[in-house]
């Protein structure tokens, strides 16, 4: 039997992404003044983010030494005198992940390893070292994304979550979810703990009734008020389920919400590839369909952001049709686009 396809790059990337995830849960919760700055976008940025991104950079370089990476971070705010403590704290942190450690030098090397344009030639890593820093500074989601992209299309993605319960009717209970997918080869779950992993597919609703949907915490990531006018067009009538960061796509993927809603809050902001890659694989691979709000497929091949669609929608293949068609009456009553 010939191995399964991206069998090598699937065993780094689960461990990249593993290792990853435990070095952001050292720090969770214990960040002190320093660990976190404020990019120039406004956005957070803290030591795990950056720490992430040269260990999973570092892992990747190793092994796949030719591959491009479109990685979120940059070592900017860690460079020079005023980037010195920062910098030193970020060291350290990757260092606990890594079995040869990094120099001052090699650090900044690694993290900028991320800087490549992306688009519709060759093979590509896209990677959010932390998706949803927002929720990971409150304590809540957050998520460890790993995409491989070839010719624009994407072919595997691993993420780590290590905030979601492996059970959700379980809150309590153990947390740590290692989601996994490639294309064409189903999506699968196993814990931080365990190395079984278990197929994961979307919930086959009846009825819309039932459904529950997904969406950001922040309003300033997408239009709640919209999608509040979207749900009550659909019949649903369960709250929404309101998380940080790409955990949405895995809760729809291992059938713990139905329908994932993210609508523009402005007519300017880009979606970059590395907050869909491996979400939307992993939803897909499930059974679903992702699109944008116009049911057109999000194109990963346009350089770093999905320049070419406007928010997210995805849902069970079955009702994604119906979802858009609310989506479009409520944001463009009169037709018009
Ligand atoms: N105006 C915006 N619209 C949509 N997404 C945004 C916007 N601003 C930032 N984001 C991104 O939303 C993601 C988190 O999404 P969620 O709210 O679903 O957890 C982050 O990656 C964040 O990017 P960044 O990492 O640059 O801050
Ligand atoms: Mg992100
Ligand atoms: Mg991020
Ligand atoms: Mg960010």
């Amino acid at each position: 039997m010939s191995a399964l396809k991206f069998a090598a790059e699937r065993a780094v990337a689960i461990h990249a992404v593993l290792t990853a995830s435990k070095v952001c849960q050292r720090v969770f919760t214990k960040l002190v003044n320093g660990e976190t700055i404020t990019k120039k976008d406004k956005s957070p940025v803290t030591i795990a983010d950056f720490s992430a991104q040269a260990v999973i950079n570092t892992f990747l370089h190793n092994s796949f030494p030719a591959d491009p990476i479109v990685g979120e971070e940059d070592s900017k705010d860690l460079r020079g005198e005023e980037g010195r403590p920062m910098r030193e704290k970020v060291l350290e942190l990757a260092n606990s992940g890594l079995d040869s450690p990094l120099t001052e030098e090699t650090l900044i090397e690694a993290i900028d390893r991320g800087m490549y344009a992306g688009g519709a030639h060759g093979r590509m890593w896209a990677l959010d070292p932390i998706d949803g820093t927002k929720g990971f500074l409150r304590g809540e989601q957050f998520a460890v994304c790993l995409a491989l992209i070839v010719d624009g299309q994407v072919e595997l993605g691993v993420m780590g979550c290590p905030n979601l319960p492996v059970d959700v009717k379980d809150q309590n209970g153990e947390k740590g979810c290692l989601f996994i997918t490639v294309k064409g080869q189903g999506a699968f779950q196993r814990n931080f703990s365990s190395l079984t992993e278990t197929p994961i597919s979307m919930s086959a609703i009846q009825s819309l009734n039932d459904a529950s949907f997904c969406e950001s915490v922040e309003s300033g990531h997408s239009n709640q008020s919209d999608s509040a006018r979207i749900a009550h067009l659909l019949g649903i009538t369960k709250p929404p389920v309101r998380m940080d960061s790409q955990c949405k796509y895995s809760t729809l993927a291992r059938g713990d919400a139905e329908v994932y809603l993210r609508l523009p809050v402005n007519a300017t902001y880009e979606e970059k590839i590395w907050d869909h890659a491996t979400g939307s694989l992993l939803v897909s691979e499930a059974g679903g369909i992702v699109s944008d709000i116009h049911g057109k497929p999000l194109d990963f091949s346009k350089g770093r952001t999905l320049a070419t669609n406007s928010g997210v929608v995805a849902a069970h293949a079955k009702i994604h049709n119906k979802v858009i068609e609310a989506v479009q009456k409520v944001l463009f009553p009169d037709g018009k686009l």
